[in-house]
């Protein structure tokens, strides 16, 4: 069984490749940077390590890669697989559909290989294989649609593991935490898939990617955003101050009490969850920096993603949001030169203000009690 995965990087390498390798898998990456490109290709292997005391250490074997920015091979590889998965980042998926359309039509031209092919994004959104399939079907004209429609799935998927930034020798080494969880939505594929050894499958995806979201990733952005505001360079250093952590905290309450009314959670269980997110974000053993964490916050404020969506659910139900909209406005504070959007946030903000810029990233409008609240906060940072 062949995997052509896009995205060599730190939940390419180790996360997704790693589990498909275990599973059994050839993978192949397709990456647009070409040290890790040529570091695959001529090793054919890297090696995963654990955040732990012991620093447990996988070699994963027989992969490769290829060059992303070559459309003829990325389609070649397409055509060939029997599995394509993605972490390339939720904005990049636009990029990648050219290759995996052409891919897909020279699938379809081949006439025998008429198996289904299921397409994965792994990102941190609500409906990423779907976006991508968006992309993927602007692309393809109405005989390759129909093929599409027969033979491909683009089930959605969550995936939960933390892999930060990597400072070592060995470009292709990961260090990534003990914990993860990658949940696929099983009614989106074909009944004969052969299940991928730990994966967890599910008949409806929305209460796990919306409980990894607004928690995990709820959690871990208001960290940075205010860890970020006080000075902190790392999560570990921010979370150790209890004034971070309280704001976490709260905003973990709130997205919670949205998530427990929304699925039916039992409260208890949700609270130790959290508790179990909190202590996973300051794993001594990983460094992990606050501009990682809050990176892309034009994303992170966007109307479906971490802080906006929960907080407007909340506000809908009479619950609090004092502390997502601490977040989000400690998000207008995240001054960082090369983030391409924490630069185009800080212009916006200098050229109208707070307020208008707020409103035009987060789709509320300017006199919305949420944003009230948000660029009161801001003001008072
Ligand atoms: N790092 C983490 O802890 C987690 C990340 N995620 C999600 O996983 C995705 C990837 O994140 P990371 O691995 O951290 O980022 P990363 O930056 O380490 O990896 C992304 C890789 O995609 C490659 N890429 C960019 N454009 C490409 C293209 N056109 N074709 C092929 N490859 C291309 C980049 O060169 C890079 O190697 C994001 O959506 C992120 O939200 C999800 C859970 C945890
Ligand atoms: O910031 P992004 O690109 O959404 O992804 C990184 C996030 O995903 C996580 O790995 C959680 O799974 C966190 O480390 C971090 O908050």
């Amino acid at each position: 069984m062949k995997a052509l995965h896009f995205g060599a990087g730190n939940i390419g390498r180790g996360f997704i490749g790693l589990l498909l390798s275990r599973a059994g898998y050839e993978v192949t990456f397709s990456d647009v940077n070409q040290e890790l490109v040529h570091a695959l290709q001529e090793r054919g292997r890297y090696t995963v390590e654990l955040a732990n005391e012991s620093k447990d250490e996988e070699t994963v074997s027989g992969v490769t890669a290829i060059d992303g920015r070559d459309l003829q091979r990325v389609a070649e590889a397409v055509a060939e697989t029997d599995l394509v998965t993605t972490a390339v980042g939720v904005g990049v998926l636009k990029h990648i559909a050219p290759g995996i359309a052409k891919g897909l039509e020279q699938r379809r031209q081949a006439g025998t290989v008429h198996k289904p092919l299921h397409i994965i994004a792994c990102e941190n959104a609500i409906g990423g294989s779907t976006q991508l399939k968006e992309h993927v079907y602007a692309l393809l004209d109405e005989q390759a649609r129909a093929f599409a429609d027969e033979y491909v799935y683009f089930p959605n998927s969550a995936v939960d593991r933390i892999v930060p930034i990597q400072n070592h020798a060995d470009p292709l080494h990961v260090q990534v935490e003990p914990f993860y969880e990658w949940v696929v939505d099983r009614s989106q594929m074909a009944p004969a898939f052969k299940p991928i050894n730990g994966v967890v499958y599910v008949h409806d995806l929305e209460p796990y990617i919306e409980r990894k979201l607004f928690t995990v990733n709820t959690g871990h952005c208001v960290a940075a955003y205010i860890g970020y505001v006080h000075g902190y360079d790392t999560i570990q250093q921010a979370i150790a101050d209890e004034k971070v952590k309280s704001v976490v905290y709260g905003a973990l309450q709130e997205t919670g009490q949205v998530l427990v009314q929304r699925f039916g959670f039992n409260p208890e269980e949700h609270e130790q969850y959290i508790v179990k997110i909190l202590g996973r974000f300051v794993n001594p053993y990983l460094t992990d920096e606050v501009t990682r964490v809050g990176r892309s916050p034009l994303r992170k404020l966007s109307p479906n993603d971490r802080l906006v969506r929960p907080a407007l659910l909340a506000y809908a139900e009479g619950i609090p949001v004092t502390h997502l909209a601490t977040g989000m406005a400690a998000a207008c504070k995240f001054d960082v030169s090369d983030d391409p959007e924490a630069v185009e946030l800080q212009s916006l903000i200098r050229e109208r203000d707070v307020a208008a810029a707020l409103s035009h990233y987060t789709g509320i409008e300017e006199g919305h009690p949420v944003l009230v609240e948000a660029v009161k906060q801001y003001h008072q940072m």
